[in-house]
């Protein structure tokens, strides 16, 4: 096997002990490393397949330092750790493992780990150079253009997108080592939407003279010497550099990634990427732009020669922003910067059949992105199936997913298809994965592994062809790390992750989803007028946290609209959920949706959140958990939160 297996762990006997079970698998092993220093000596000669690294090592550095180094040569790593604390977990996630396992570990789980890293890193492999050949060539065809930030409006900018994201993209001129604005810069405001600024526009929006904003300058990096600054550096950097403290103050910008490219007249000019979230940017950004630099470089050139008419105060073209929102994120409202980067990235992975996994807090709109994958995929046309996890009675999973023959067992008067069945061709969704029983998980690793099922009771297997698409709001890590959820599974599920952020955490999208709600409400009622939403009650809105995120406000504005009697929503006492104003001669009879709601409530407080099992919620209210938990969603209820 080409590169072998590196193992680096300081204790000999339990080094010697992995190289007999990797070999005795047929794996190769390239070497034994102590020591971090071992070991990157040992890489000079030879690029390891694969590294199973301790994280307590002899010497200064320890197991995270290499990972970092790893992660940056794009090795694929499993950590092998006898510590597994809180703390070392989240630090040695951020360097993107592709498994851990705590000591002592089977040998099995070993052989698991392996073979799904493996699998995982190929995976990935083939999407980056994929995604690589196409920004290849969109860089060659901007090279074929003279004019072309006139002819295709916005171009630039989408295809920068496509390897680095950003809020606000820059290219920043370097004059005797610092850098000033000269070039317009490209604000993202939707989608596929730029705006284009030029100096007369960054004046208008911050009442600076021109001759001011020539001045604004920030150091400038050496050629082959890209930087990137995130969370507290951003910071230092927007207070050192008048002009770095310029664009975080004017679009509240917190990350950036600046690349120097050397023009073909042999200046430098420096690519400036910058975002609202503080941790956007990493290594491998840097990786790509390496990867793509000469075509960035012939690109560049070309744009920047100096034609008459493209000076930077040039007024933007008409129709320069071209907007497709509606149509490819159907009934998706969201133009904050996290929710577009989530469509860059859902827009990147649809084509492919990898499987998605999306995590995120209830109400926050997975499902929805799960059916936009599908329908921005080959598989549009087929089957989207949707199972939710948490709601299937234990003793018939199996039957529900995977059908059963007649006869399979008591009460199998007919034969079945299952879901998995159903969505040959298609996409299946996994709601909850959560939640589904260990005994279901081992079925559905096969199932993800073979692309096969057997129907309970049947005797053959049958092939489907199916995209798998899982989403939970647990944390999976913690599920696996307590032994409810399959490891295997776990990895083999979180080949491409989305996280969904929560509400609170993109509030500038809550007048959109509310006019957005409020139009859908108006069009149920074939109302005349559009309902409108006070100043006040607006900025209630945005200074709520929204625990059940935007399934919440859905229903906030539902039962707003069925309390007010005109078109304006103005009753500040909404939110708390009080409709009964004092003195008013409208007392409000309450629906019994919201009598159900309370009711609920009051009993998960009563038994302390709990659902299942004896004393539990459905126990108490006389109804299975199944119909408590889709009752709970759909009146927003969530677990823990207010409950
Ligand atoms: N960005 C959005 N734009 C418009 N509607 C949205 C958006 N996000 C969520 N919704 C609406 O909010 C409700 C909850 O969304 P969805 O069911 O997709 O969330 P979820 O994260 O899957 O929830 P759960 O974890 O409880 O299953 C749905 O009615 C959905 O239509």
């Amino acid at each position: 096997m080409m590169g072998g297996i590196l193992i680096v762990e300081d204790e000999f006997a339990v080094a010697d002990q992995l190289k007999g079970v990797l070999e005795t698998a047929g794996y190769q092993v390239c070497g034994i490393a102590v020591s971090v220093a071992k070991a990157l000596s040992l890489m000079e000669s030879s690029r390891p397949q694969l590294v199973l690294l301790d994280i307590q090592l002899k010497g200064t550095a320890n197991g995270i330092t290499l990972a970092h180094q790893l992660h940056s040569k794009c090795i694929p790593f499993i950590y092998l750790s006898a510590n597994s604390s809180e703390s070392v977990l989240r630090e040695a996630k951020l360097t993107q493992p592709y498994g851990f396992l705590v000591k002592p570990f089977r040998e099995k789980d070993l052989l698991v780990a392996i073979d799904i890293a493996l699998f995982r890193h190929q995976k990935s492999t083939e999407y980056k150079t994929m995604e690589l050949n196409s920004v290849r060539k969109s860089l060659r065809d901007i090279n074929l253009l003279t004019e072309m930030d006139e002819r295709i409006p916005g171009s630039v900018p989408e295809i920068l997108q496509n390897i680095v994201p950003f809020d606000y993209f820059t290219c920043l001129k370097n004059e005797n080592k610092m850098l000033r604005i000269q070039y317009p810069g490209y604000l993202r405001t939707d989608f596929r939407e730029y705006q284009r600024l030029g100096f007369t526009e960054l004046s208008n929006i911050s009442g600076h003279q021109k001759g001011v904003l020539k001045e604004l300058s920030l150091e400038s990096p050496a050629l082959n010497n890209p930087f990137i600054r995130t969370m507290a550096d951003f910071d230092g950097l927007a207070r050192s550099s008048s002009l770095a403290g310029f664009y975080s103050r004017f679009f509240r910008l917190k990350s950036c990634l600046c690349y120097p490219l050397l023009m073909a007249d042999g200046d430098i000019q420096v690519m400036c990427f910058f975002s609202k979230t503080g941790n956007t940017y990493q290594q491998e950004h840097i990786q790509k732009l390496d990867v793509v630099r000469s075509h960035l470089e012939a690109a560049f050139s070309k744009l920047f020669a100096p034609v008459t008419g493209r000076q930077l105060t040039q007024k933007p073209q008409a129709g320069s922003a071209s907007s497709v929102s509606g149509s490819s994120f159907a009934g998706i409202v969201g133009r904050s910067s996290a929710v577009l980067m989530i469509f860059d990235l859902i827009r990147k992975v649809a084509q492919r059949d990898t499987s998605v996994l999306i995590l995120g807090e209830n109400g926050t709109g997975k499902e929805r992105i799960a059916k936009s994958i599908h329908s921005l995929s080959a598989r549009k046309d087929r089957p989207f199936i949707i199972v939710n996890c948490a709601s299937l009675p234990i003793d018939l999973i199996e039957s529900e997913l995977f059908g059963h023959e007649k006869g399979a067992f008591t009460g199998a008067a007919d034969t079945r298809t299952g879901k998995f069945e159903m969505a040959d061709g298609g996409t299946i969704f996994l709601d909850e994965i959560g939640e589904m029983p260990l005994s279901a998980q081992v079925k559905l690793l096969r199932v993800l592994q073979q692309r096969e099922i057997e129907r309970v009771g049947g005797r053959s297997l049958i092939r489907v062809d199916i995209r798998v698409i899982a989403a939970t709001n647990r944390n999976l890590e913690k599920e696996v790390a307590s032994g409810r959820f399959r490891m295997d599974l776990y990895y083999r599920l979180n080949v491409f992750p989305v996280t969904m952020p929560p509400l609170r955490d993109r509030k500038e999208d809550i007048p959109l989803l509310a006019e957005y709600f409020l139009k859908r409400q108006q069009e149920h009622a074939g109302g005349e007028y559009p309902y409108e939403i006070s100043r006040e009650v607006m900025s209630q809105l945005l200074s709520y946290d929204w625990p059940g995120n935007v399934r919440e406000l859905e229903n906030f504005i539902e039962r707003a609209v069925v309390m007010t009697s005109g078109y304006y929503i103005d009753n500040l006492s909404l939110l708390k959920g009080d409709f009964c104003e004092e003195g008013s001669d409208r007392r409000r009879i309450r629906t019994m949706e919201e009598n159900e709601r309370e009711h609920i409530i009051h009993v998960l407080r009563l038994c302390d959140s709990k659902i299942y099992g004896p004393g539990g919620a459905a126990e108490l209210l006389k109804i299975p958990p199944t119909t408590l938990a889709s009752k709970m969603k759909k009146l927003g209820i969530v677990k823990g939160i207010g409950v």
